[in-house]
């Protein structure tokens, strides 16, 4: 272990020296713990991290000058429609999809190392379960989809394949969700499949540059940002397993939208054939201040503005046809060549350059006393996992319907948006939809018929609740044959059971 003189010499040289003013004061235990948050600090690193923190405040006042001029939607010819493609070339996406699936060349990759701050949850967003009937948690539902798709990929090219999850988790969420894993039995996944792996923390810093202490004993340290991948796939040897496990092509997404189609073969499979080495999924804004980036060019080349990065006259701006112009709203679902993330990790990583968010970052003052600032006090430096767009030799963006595939869960139940009923109410919208499509009709409890809804108001409740398993359905497909000219009870839970039962009637 370092000694107190060497971290002392480090942080000199970092300037830094303030995060061991309480040191005569601490316990042995303390002492150790925070030498050993300290030691892997690297001097140099430290320093140049706490000057651009305060520099990058400084300058940061809203959207860079002449954004507006320098912006343009994305051209036509780079971007794919999954609702206005006709049905055999959607077909033909999906095959390709397929195709990759079954030769295992697919993986997919959860940012998960997030806070979930604005939930106000203090375990990792995916173990919440937002209310569904089956009470199934985030993470769950992304498991059993993982399981579905394997599932159709095998019966299609009658092999047994495989599409590992690696799952990249900060500080603050690994412990607990390979807890969660364990405790549900990796969701019956194999747990060689399930890959962990952390990314790194860095302090935060006060508007002068120095580096806050959360406790006498504790540095306020914070994720890199979803765009911390970049390093932790470097540092944990991440596309080496990749390679050995001969995956091709990664589908990278965040934990927090019920909808999101794992693997989804349709995008895959379009991504390939379109010979893309990066994309992503986008759908229409739903309203222009809506908190999604958008998708588009700037200066000519294809990247994310993130919603706290572009001004309101930008995100109003409206073409002839009374759309808006930069509509492109992205869902944080990515599409990778391996190749292109060993170029951008081994060659591109450093030139990311790092985002600024301002935060209220509880602290100890000089006194040793505890603060829990009412303003913002502290910068955190975060990289975006979509600023490696502008290295893309061949970037698409894919369309696809928000009903179908967007639903975030962002925000705590008092939020008027993106909140947990708002998440469960897209997932069961979409079950009731499905049902309907595969002939299905409900009753409520003293068997009256309910109305039968194919179009439902945006955040309106299904008229009647339908939740089907993705270990049954991965996206609508396959349910006629246990649904066809049925009446169905509401409640109605479709799981692997139920469907069993529903064949057995059939024959
Ligand atoms: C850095 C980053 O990936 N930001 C993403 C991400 O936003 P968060 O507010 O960080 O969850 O998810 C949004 C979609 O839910 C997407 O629109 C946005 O661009």
């Amino acid at each position: 272990m370092a000694s107190e003189s060497d971290v002392r010499a480090q942080l000199q040289r970092a300037g830094q020296e303030h995060l061991l003013r309480f040191w005569a004061e601490l316990a042995p235990g303390p002492r150790a713990a925070l030498l050993a948050e300290l030691a892997p600090l690297e001097p140099d690193a430290l320093r140049e991290h706490c000057r651009r923190a305060a520099a990058a405040w400084a300058r940061a006042s809203g959207p860079p000058p002449g954004l507006a001029a320098r912006l343009q939607p994305l051209p036509p010819e780079r971007v794919g429609r999954a609702r206005l493609c006709d049905p055999e070339t959607r077909r033909r996406w999906e095959e390709e999809g397929f195709r990759q699936i079954a030769l295992n060349k697919v993986a997919v990759l959860l940012l998960a190392g997030g806070q979930g701050t604005r939930l106000g949850v203090t375990y990792p967003k995916g173990m919440y379960d937002v209310g569904l009937p089956s009470q199934k948690t985030l993470y769950q539902l992304q498991a059993e989809r993982i399981r579905r798709v394997e599932q159709l990929a095998g019966e299609r090219h009658g092999t047994h394949c495989t599409v590992p999850w690696y799952i990249m988790t900060s500080e603050f969420t690994l412990g607990p969700t390979a807890k969660f894993f364990k405790e549900h039995d990796f969701f019956h996944l194999d747990p060689a499949n399930v890959v962990l792996f952390e990314q790194r923390m860095l302090p935060a810093v006060t508007f002068e540059g120095r580096a806050i202490l959360e406790r006498k004993d504790k540095v306020a340290m914070a994720p890199d940002g979803n765009g911390g991948l970049y390093c932790a796939l470097e540092d944990h040897r991440i596309l080496q397993d990749m390679e050995l496990r001969g995956v091709e092509f990664v589908h990278v997404y965040c934990v927090d939208n019920i909808l999101v189609r794992l693997a989804d073969p349709v995008f895959i499979g379009f991504c390939v054939l379109q010979g893309a080495d990066c994309g992503a999924k986008v759908v229409e804004k739903a309203y222009p201040e809506e908190p999604v980036g958008v998708v588009c060019q700037l200066d000519g080349v294809p990247q994310v503005v993130e919603y706290s990065e572009i001004n309101s006259e930008v995100a109003h701006l409206r073409g002839t046809d009374g759309s808006l112009i930069y509509n492109a709203g992205n869902i944080c679902n990515h599409f990778f060549t391996r190749d292109f993330l060993q170029t951008i990790t081994r060659d591109c990583e450093p030139l990311l350059q790092p985002h600024v968010a301002v935060k209220k970052v509880p602290y100890v003052d000089e006194g040793g006393n505890l603060v829990m600032p009412l303003k913002p006090n502290g910068i955190k430096m975060e990289k975006f996992v979509f600023d490696v767009f502008p290295f893309a030799r061949n970037f698409v963006a894919f369309e696809v319907l928000r009903e179908e595939e967007f639903s975030p869960l962002k925000n705590a139940e008092a939020a008027s948006r993106d909140n947990p009923s708002s998440a469960r109410r897209a997932l069961l919208a979409q079950h009731y939809r499905w049902a309907l499509q595969a002939g299905a009709r409900f009753l409520d409890a003293h068997g009256a018929q309910l109305p039968a809804l194919s179009c439902l108001p945006p955040d309106g409740d299904p008229p009647a609740i339908c939740e089907i398993s993705p270990l049954v359905s991965y996206s609508g497909e396959g349910l006629e044959m246990y649904l066809q000219g049925r009446e169905l009870q509401s409640p109605f839970i479709l799981d692997e059971e139920q469907a069993r039962v529903l064949r057995l009637l059939e024959m």
